[in-house]
């Protein structure tokens, strides 16, 4: 199988070379670093490969797509560009029973974004089941590394150094101030929320890591359910996934200092949700690495799904 990456030399994208390096399934179409925003050798290559991942920010990804005339050529979207696109299927194959499916058969694929999978992996269930109203004012908060930032981000936080984890002492800094963040169409979509989420994310001096919080009044939910009602239904949800694991109600309930550490899933495409509080207040929090879930591992299980393979294969 040929795959070419575009955008190899960005965050997401080197991420995804190197996994895919190693496999034997695989084989990598490359461009040299020099000409990878020539659009005729980009569109010679990406029309010689079975699969294309996009890892290139939101205006080049709508045009690389353009470049496309293979119509055996499928393609996964990183950016935010195609997300809710009805021509394109969520990356998110935990979402619902069908999704794994419709990825598995998709032609283009979007994957979700880092917050946005936290989020929504966090209380998507919760409005299936009916126990969270749609139209419940959900607010939500988001610790993520600086990596999220891409190239761009990481230079200002690494002060040059070009040294991962070299960075000056920064204060941990919310952002997108306007309320407006770029993942709320995707959060209330594929959350099934009526109206948008308040959401204030967070950026801090660590290079990758995420956690996303949900605080919800349990008299303002359908049927008045305890904590340990909220934290069996996400359990019995995610009962069997493989990359979605929900922390035992026992080891969150003590909340020790570091329960929430946003770097705990580094390294890996688990997402882990973790549910406390109290009978009257309870917060669900998503914690997962945003270059893995949030991003290239996701990108990669995408993959394998399309393939037919095993969907953990090189994770
Ligand atoms: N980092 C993260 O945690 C996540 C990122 N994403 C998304 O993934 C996409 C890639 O992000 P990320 O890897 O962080 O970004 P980076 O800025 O790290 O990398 C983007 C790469 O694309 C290259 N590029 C830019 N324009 C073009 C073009 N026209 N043709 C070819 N190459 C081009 C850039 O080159 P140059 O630097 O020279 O301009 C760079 O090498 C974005 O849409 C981002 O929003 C999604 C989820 C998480
Ligand atoms: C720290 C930081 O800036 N993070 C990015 C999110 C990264 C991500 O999920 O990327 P895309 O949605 O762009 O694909 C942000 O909040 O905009």
């Amino acid at each position: 199988m040929n795959v070419f990456v575009d955008g190899q030399y960005g965050t997401t994208g080197l991420l995804i070379h190197e996994r895919l390096q190693a496999r034997s399934d695989v084989q990598l179409l490359s461009i040299p670093e020099e000409l990878k925003k020539d659009p005729e050798i980009r569109a010679n290559v990406m029309n010689e490969a079975d699969l294309v991942f996009l890892c290139l920010p939101d205006e080049a990804a709508r045009e690389a797509v353009t470049l496309i005339r293979n119509l055996n050529t499928r393609v996964i979207d990183s950016s935010t560009a195609f997300r809710t696109d009805e021509a394109w299927t969520y990356g998110l194959p935990e979402l619902s029973a069908g999704q794994r499916d419709k990825i598995a058969g998709a032609a283009r694929v979007s994957v979700p974004g880092c917050h946005a999978t936290a989020f929504i992996l966090a209380i998507n269930p919760l409005i299936q089941l009916g126990i969270l109203p749609r139209d419940y004012p959900v607010d939500c908060s988001s610790l993520t590394g600086y990596s999220g930032g891409g190239k761009g981000l990481i230079a200002q936080y690494e002060n040059g150094s070009g040294q991962q984890g070299k960075s000056i002492s920064t204060p941990p800094l919310h952002y997108r101030l306007d309320l407006h963040h770029k993942h709320l169409p995707e959060m209330t979509k594929f959350a099934g929320l009526a109206y948008k989420p308040l959401f204030l994310p967070t950026v801090c001096d660590f290079y990758n890591g995420m956690v996303a919080t949900i605080p919800m009044a349990t008299r303002l939910l359908h049927h008045q359910p305890k904590l340990s009602e909220i934290h069996a239904a996400l359990a019995d949800y995610y009962d069997g996934e493989r990359f979605v694991r929900v922390l035992p109600l026992e080891d969150t309930e003590l909340l020790s200092s570091n329960a929430l550490d946003p770097t705990r899933c580094n390294g890996t495409n688990q997402a882990e949700i973790l549910v406390f509080g109290n009978d009257d207040q309870v917060v669900v929090a998503c914690r997962l690495d945003n270059l893995g879930k949030g991003s290239s591992g996701a990108a990669i299980q995408c993959m394998n799904l399309m393939m037919g393979l095993d969907e953990g294969l090189g994770l």
